[in-house]
């Protein structure tokens, strides 16, 4: 399974997948799975996850392209050059057009710090938070051309403790975003899990 990751920020879930990918193979029972290219929408990314693994990178950045609908071509034309299996938006904090969703799905995942369908966009943990919730969750789903709104994979409960702050508590939901993430991967390679099954 040929796998693109885009990230945004911190790739600290890539960072997960990519060691579990390594561990498995070092353990004799690989996981079928490969991160073929990291791409990302701003150099200020944290691209080294690549570079120290001689895996392919790119950056395809919003504001040098005149609209939203040119930039999303150029990211699929960037992401189709290494002919992915799956495609992982993690982190990758950008809408991405309707004509990359098209191109792609279902075979294109988001992760999402929270138990959808509450709390989707940009900020689910303060969002969390802000409610008062006792609650939140983490999910990973398949992409579709709403916020957040894509069949779900995966998902699990994570509660809210009185004493969390929105970093706390986004820490302790990305460990769950993470094995999510890895199970999914797994799964998708092992056949066990069916993208045009849940997708349908
Ligand atoms: N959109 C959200 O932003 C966080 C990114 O974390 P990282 O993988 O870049 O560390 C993750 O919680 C993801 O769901």
């Amino acid at each position: 399974l040929n796998v693109v990751v885009l990230i945004s920020g911190t790739g600290s879930n890539l960072r997960a997948l990519l060691e579990a990918i390594d561990d498995a193979e070092r353990t004799g029972t690989p996981m079928g799975a490969r991160v073929v290219a990291i791409g990302a929408d701003t150099p200020e990314a944290n691209l080294a996850l690549a570079t120290e693994r001689g895996i392919p990178t790119f950056v395809v950045r919003p504001r040098d392209y005149e609209n939203r609908a040119a930039w999303g071509d150029a990211l699929l034309q960037e992401v189709q050059r290494f002919t992915p299996d799956l495609t992982i938006l993690s982190g990758f904090m950008r809408l991405v057009p309707p004509a990359f969703v098209e191109a792609l799905a279902p075979a294109l995942l988001n992760t999402h710090p929270a138990f959808l369908p509450e709390f989707p966009g940009a900020h689910a943990v303060r969002d969390a938070m802000a409610a008062g919730a006792t609650q939140t969750g983490a999910t990973i789903m398949i992409v579709d051309n709403g916020v957040d709104t894509g069949p779900i994979i995966e998902q699990q409960r994570i509660p809210i403790h009185p004493e969390d702050t929105e970093a706390t508590l986004h820490e302790r939901i990305k460990v769950v975003e993470r094995d999510l993430l890895i199970r999914t991967v797994q799964g998708i390679a092992n056949g066990t899990i069916n993208l045009k099954e849940i997708a349908a």
